[in-house]
């Protein structure tokens, strides 16, 4: 099963294109990391997919449904915004009632348990909590909703490292235990190498490399040898960065074939060096004079 399918999805702000013809296919089940730099487009997809936006052109659906339409719709994605909304006014007790009135599969049992061991007063107001109790409580709500599809925006961004691991050791406890697919971005790739078992790396409006990243692992090498031309790579070699020092080349390339060349070294990349061949790709494309010095 499909949980988020998009086809050339497009989403336009007067001229400026936030998201461009991006086509997805995203499979249930899975911990989805988005990650790219600021402005790439990462909120404006996952408002996409929750239906807080229209599309300006192409399709999207979640969980085989238009986001947004209805409330089975509505009841089957969790969604935590970047800034984490909460009511100001109201107690965590509150938010967890209002939860409970408006959640057809709300779990008390699991929000309960969970504001204790986060050691948040229940008469709280929301307004008087730190930026990271906020989150902690916005993605409290969104797990007890029990939603098929959890949607993240940065949930990590205002958290302390411990409250970090805690919140993403909580988050894959309860998407193992209840088989919930996530989508979540974050700048902090060495997080999303922790928990995400497929990736979806989006810089200027645009999807660069999306899928499983065992499948991304098994693809992806870094070639080193002798100085040479990108043409003088093996066949198939798609690359994704260069760079030269003195009589070295080393590339970082995309290959579904083994590379085999006995005049390169080839090596393995970690998650996180793959996602930032693609970043340093995108940012040489937009600063040709970097790609030309080197
Ligand atoms: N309401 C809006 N009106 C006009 N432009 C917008 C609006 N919302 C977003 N944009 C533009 O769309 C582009 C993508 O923005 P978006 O918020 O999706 O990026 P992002 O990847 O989430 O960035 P960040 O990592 O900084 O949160 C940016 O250029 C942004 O300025």
């Amino acid at each position: 099963m499909t949980v988020l399918r998009a086809e050339n999805l497009t989403k336009r702000y007067g001229r400026r294109e936030a998201l461009a013809d991006c086509t997805l296919d995203v499979p249930a089940g899975r911990v989805v990391g988005l990650v790219g730099p600021n402005g790439a487009g990462k909120t404006t997809l996952l408002q996409l997919a929750v239906g807080m936006l229209t599309p300006t052109a192409g399709t999207i659906t979640v969980l085989g449904g238009r986001p947004g339409a209805g409330p089975d719709q509505l009841a089957k994605v969790g969604f935590v915004a970047q800034d984490a909304a909460t009511y100001a006014n109201l107690t965590v007790a509150d938010h967890l009632r209002f939860g409970a009135r408006t959640n057809p599969r709300w779990d008390q049992a699991v929000a309960g348990e969970r504001i204790a061991a986060l050691g948040l007063d229940p008469r709280q107001k929301a307004g008087r909590l730190s930026g990271g109790q906020r989150a902690q409580l916005a993605l409290t709500m969104a797990i007890a909703k029990r939603p098929e599809l959890l949607v993240l925006d940065e949930p990590v961004a205002s958290l302390d490292p411990i409250a970090r691991r805690e919140f993403l050791r909580a988050l894959m406890a309860h998407t193992a235990e209840h088989r919930t697919s996530v989508i979540l971005s974050s700048h902090l790739v060495s997080d999303l190498e922790r928990v995400c078992d497929h990736l979806i790396v989006l810089t200027a409006s645009r999807v660069r490399v999306a899928g499983d990243v065992d499948e991304l692992m098994g693809t992806h090498y870094r070639l080193t040898g002798a100085r040479r031309d990108a043409a003088d790579l093996p066949a198939g070699a798609e690359v994704i960065e260069h760079s030269a020092t003195g009589r070295q080349s080393t590339f970082v390339v995309r290959s579904v074939v083994p590379i085999d060349d006995p005049s390169l070294t080839v090596e393995q990349l970690t998650l996180e060096e793959l996602v930032l061949a693609y970043l340093s790709r995108s940012v040489a494309a937009h600063r040709p004079e970097l790609e030309a010095a080197r």
